[in-house]
């Protein structure tokens, strides 16, 4: 593909930044990509493997430097990285366009407003790609892992068009399939689909995990449990974050889920297997047509 831009900043260069830098590399969408972090040792591997150009350790030299600024830290990390960026760059013309790929929106929305006295700075577009991994550190980086997967953007009224436009073809470089979403909304809809299942995953596992049985639990454990916790392999700061940032959606998800717990324990306590039936029925039919889209999606590849 033609060259879009120069240089891209990648900021925190761990799964999904060192993913994002394989694949705009890979296809050309910049000149060259380059790793900003607070410590060498991540930056330095992404330049042994190739998934950066160069890094630097100093915010100011990445801000005079690059064409695009992609904050890939934790999500509470990256309302700090914003409060040193924003102050920065205010009024100046050449500055460049600010992104992120944060798990959560409205605190990262909330936070510009309040770095920049109230008034949304025009050219920082939110972002959060739908793909990943219970793995992270730039090691694991992959550059198809946005291919065929969503990345939801979340302009606001303020945003500047050319802005969301560029943040859209760079993410659109990477083989995604790019839509956009209100930040309420989007923050409503990881909560109940990503988050709260992150949630009940490390639940279950610690609760198993400190139960007195559970060397058997986990030496006959089946495909099921495997399936089901997973994702509790996943970086414990990272989740801690999300689940700040997003604490009044993720709640409401939870109280939803716990009322449905409770309704399922009374269902197995007076053995009412109508109610059961009906309830796995219901389930069964919802898993099954998402199964049904994902393998539609999967032909797409
Ligand atoms: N892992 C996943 O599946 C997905 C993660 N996300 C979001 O993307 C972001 C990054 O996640 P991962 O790449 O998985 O995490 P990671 O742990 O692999 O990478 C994070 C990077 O940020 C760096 N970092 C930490 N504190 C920093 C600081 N103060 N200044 C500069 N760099 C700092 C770390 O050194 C590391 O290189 C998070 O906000 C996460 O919520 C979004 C979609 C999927
Ligand atoms: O590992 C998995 O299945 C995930 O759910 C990955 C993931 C983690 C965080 C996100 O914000 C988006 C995707």
């Amino acid at each position: 593909m033609a060259t879009r831009v120069n240089t891209v900043a990648v900021l925190g260069l761990g799964l999904i930044g060192g993913s994002l830098a394989r694949a705009l590399k890979t296809n050309g969408f910049c000149e060259r990509v380059i790793g900003y972090g607070h410590r060498a040792p991540s930056l330095e591997k992404g330049v042994e493997l190739g998934v950066i150009d160069s890094f630097t350790l100093d915010l100011a030299e990445v801000i005079d430097s690059a064409d695009i600024l992609v904050i890939c830290t934790p999500t509470l990390v990256a309302e700090q990285v914003l409060a040193q960026i924003l102050p920065a760059i205010a009024g100046r013309a050449d500055a460049p366009i600010v992104t992120d790929a944060a798990s959560v929106k409205g605190n990262l929305e909330r936070a510009a407003r309040r770095i920049c006295d109230g008034q949304y700075p025009p050219r920082f577009v939110l972002g959060h790609p739908i793909a990943g991994s219970e793995q992270s550190g730039v090691a694991a980086s992959r550059a198809d892992l946005y291919i065929n997967h969503r990345v939801i953007l979340t302009p606001v009224a303020e945003n500047d068009a050319d802005a969301v436009s560029l943040v859209r073809d760079m993410w659109l470089a990477t083989g995604a399939d790019v839509v956009d979403m209100d930040v309420a909304q989007h923050d409503a809809v990881l909560a109940a689909t990503s988050h709260l299942p992150h949630v009940l995953a490390y639940a279950l596992v610690d609760a198993l995990a400190q139960s007195d049985a559970s060397d058997d639990i986990f030496r006959f454990a089946a495909g099921g449990f495997r399936d089901f916790t997973r994702i509790a392999s996943s970086d414990p700061v990272m989740w801690r974050d999300i689940a700040i940032a997003n604490k009044a959606a993720l709640l409401e998800a939870i109280d939803l889920f716990s009322g449905h717990l409770a309704d399922l324990r009374t269902a197995v306590a007076g053995e009412d297997s109508d109610g059961m039936h009906a309830t796995f029925t219901r389930a069964k039919a919802a898993r099954d047509e998402f199964a049904a889209i994902l393998a539609e999606r999967a032909k797409g590849k």
